[in-house]
């Protein structure tokens, strides 16, 4: 039996719809895998009365099935699902980790990811590698149809999420079909800055990319008091916000110092529209960890 961490993540950080991602520090799933005739899943934690252990529902048995890597595959949620801080992706990619080791496929961890991305699918329609990429390789990294490149990375940040549920499915559905060339402009721009502000761990740099005015405007409406939270998080320090994903949860950048600040301004903010909600100070964090 292989025990795997997998941390939860951060995609999009709103330049990079559907490119960027970030591992963070915490929360984190764990999951058990052990060689079986067929799969079985079962599931306890966060929110897992609301994940199915149906093998053709679940992330992970998509994964199973892609690396024919038969498993009883045993899932501790700490990260809540529909809550924008790759839940999903995370049972995915430790399970893609934990089986290709179980079953010895000696796949690398970059080839791992269109593996584990496969159950992405299962649940938000799209395939899409920017949660499963930072769970697996940590840091920040950028997920191209043709690969992934990833950079170690040090912002502080705060995650905070309110008690509204968000399917990435759902989010998805109101993504606009284009954008207007000087959007397209100003995106390049803001996703160039902040790769430069990764690489140089520089946070105002990292939060002046942040900015989005093509997706994060249309799902802000899926998240009641989004407006105020951004504002009361710039105010108490935070270098940029945005959506964390595809919500609901909300993510700053900010200096080391700011954080809680930062996490108190977002909190009270939500409170005052009404919204209960948690804040984690956090940080961008390793990818999936084995342990015997
Ligand atoms: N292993 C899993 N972990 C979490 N959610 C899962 C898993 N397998 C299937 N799901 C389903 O995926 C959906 C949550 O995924 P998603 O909407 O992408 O949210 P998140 O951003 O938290 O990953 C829920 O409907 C949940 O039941
Ligand atoms: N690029 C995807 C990311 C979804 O992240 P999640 O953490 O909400 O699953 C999207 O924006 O749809």
């Amino acid at each position: 039996m292989l025990t795997v961490r997998a941390p939860a993540t951060s995609a999009n950080l709103g330049s990079g719809f559907d490119v960027f991602g970030v591992a963070l520090e915490r929360p984190a799933d764990v999951v058990r895998v052990e060689k079986a005739a067929e799969t079985t899943i079962t599931v306890t934690g966060a929110g897992s009365q609301y994940i199915p252990e149906d093998p053709r529902k679940n992330t992970v048995g998509a994964v199973a099935e892609a690396l024919e890597a038969p498993a009883h595959i045993r899932i501790d949620k700490g990260i809540r699902p529909a809550s924008g801080l790759g839940s999903s992706a995370a049972s995915a990619a430790a399970a893609a980790v934990g089986l290709n080791e179980l079953y010895d496929r000696g796949y690398t961890r970059e080839e791992l990811v269109p593996i584990a991305a496969e159950g992405e699918a299962v649940v938000s329609g799209a395939a899409h590698s920017d949660n499963v990429a930072p769970s697996i390789l940590g840091g920040f990294t950028i997920a191209r149809h043709d690969g992934v490149t990833s950079v170690d990375a040090d912002i502080p940040l705060v995650a905070c999420l309110p008690e509204i549920v968000v399917s990435t499915r759902d989010a998805r559905r109101v993504v606009p079909d284009g954008a207007r060339m000087e959007q397209v402009v100003e995106t390049v721009g803001n996703a160039a800055t902040l790769a430069v502000g990764m690489a140089r761990d520089d946070p105002d740099l990292v939060g002046r990319g942040m900015h989005d005015s093509v997706v994060t405007p249309a799902r802000a409406e899926l998240i009641d008091g989004y407006g105020n939270v951004h504002a009361s998080a710039v105010e108490a320090g935070a270098t940029g916000v945005t959506i964390s994903g595809a919500g609901p949860t909300v993510i700053a950048a900010c200096h080391e110092g700011d954080r809680g600040a930062v996490a108190s301004a977002m909190l009270d903010s939500f409170e005052r529209s009404g919204v209960e909600a948690r804040a984690f100070k956090t940080r961008i964090g390793r990818g999936a960890e084995m342990f015997d």
